[in-house]
């Protein structure tokens, strides 16, 4: 779904990216991970043409994003939904209104058939009609998650990508929205990009994961694979003490 080869991306004498390749692949969700810093955000943000690229090539969907008309461009843009960090609901529109912003962007609608679809929606990530009317001041952060989801929903996409979904989130809050992401992911056939620190979020909901350090995907695999490496910030992380405590877990559930 997702081709990207000999990346590089820099800001002034700053490089980000320097030669990166990776792989998403049709139906998988996939894990990113890397210390802070390192430029999870920047290569997502590069693959949805965002910030610009020095050098390499990035295809989604089989077609390089380089060469596209405009209208190409923008059919692409409506195959994918996307969930930034920040969650990023519009404070002064409400709940509905925010989920509807991409279909006004894209789609022409009647208003009646965007405020079915935006409650279809929203029933999707487990809220309720009533949070329709809303404003983001007066949800709870897991909520503003689910309705940033929805949004990200909002045009049937084939690909999301969620920018540390689950930051902010306490633990149990965290686990239900991987759960969710993962019934989303069954049930509609998505393709999942998914940044994250969350190691709950890398045992449960994904099927690779990838590594990124020095500019370059240093490891892509399962979990498994991850355990294996001997690269030390993948072996501080997968097996510092946190991680020991959900190897244990899974163990146990096995
Ligand atoms: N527009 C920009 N101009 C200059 N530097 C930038 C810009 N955007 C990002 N950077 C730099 O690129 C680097 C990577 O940032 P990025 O936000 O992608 O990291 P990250 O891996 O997502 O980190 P975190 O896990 O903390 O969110 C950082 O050093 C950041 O300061």
């Amino acid at each position: 779904m997702i081709e990207v080869r000999d990346l590089v991306v820099g800001f002034g004498d700053k490089v980000i990216m320097n030669g990166l390749s990776l792989d998403v692949y049709r139906g998988e969700i996939l894990g990113f991970v890397g210390a802070s810093g390192t430029g999870k955000s920047v290569l997502t943000r590069t693959i949805l043409g965002l910030v610009p690229k020095r050098r390499g090539t990035i295809k989604v969907f089989g077609q390089d994003v380089d060469n596209l008309t405009p209208e190409a461009r923008k059919a692409m843009e409506r195959r994918w939904g996307v969930l930034f960090q920040q969650g990023a609901l519009f404070s002064s529109l409400t709940v509905r209104q925010n989920v509807q912003v991409p279909m006004r962007e894209h789609l022409k609608l009647s208003q009646e058939l965007m405020d079915e679809l935006a409650l279809l929606k929203l029933e999707l990530v487990g809220l309720k009609p009533e949070v329709a009317d809303r404003y983001p001041s007066e949800l709870s952060g897991g909520m503003i998650k689910r309705v940033a989801l929805a949004r990200a929903l909002s045009l049937d996409p084939e690909i999301v990508f969620l920018d540390e979904p689950t930051s902010g989130l306490d633990p149990i809050g965290a686990q239900d929205f991987d759960q969710l992401i993962a019934t989303l992911q069954k049930t509609l056939g998505l393709t999942v990009f998914m940044v994250t620190h969350d190691l709950g979020s890398l045992y449960s909901a994904c099927d690779r994961i990838a590594a990124l350090a020095d500019g370059r995907v240093i490891a892509a695999g399962p979990i498994e694979t991850m355990l294996k490496s001997d690269h030390p910030w993948l072996r501080s992380y997968f097996h510092g003490e946190r991680a020991r405590h959900l190897t244990a877990e899974a163990g146990a559930g096995r």
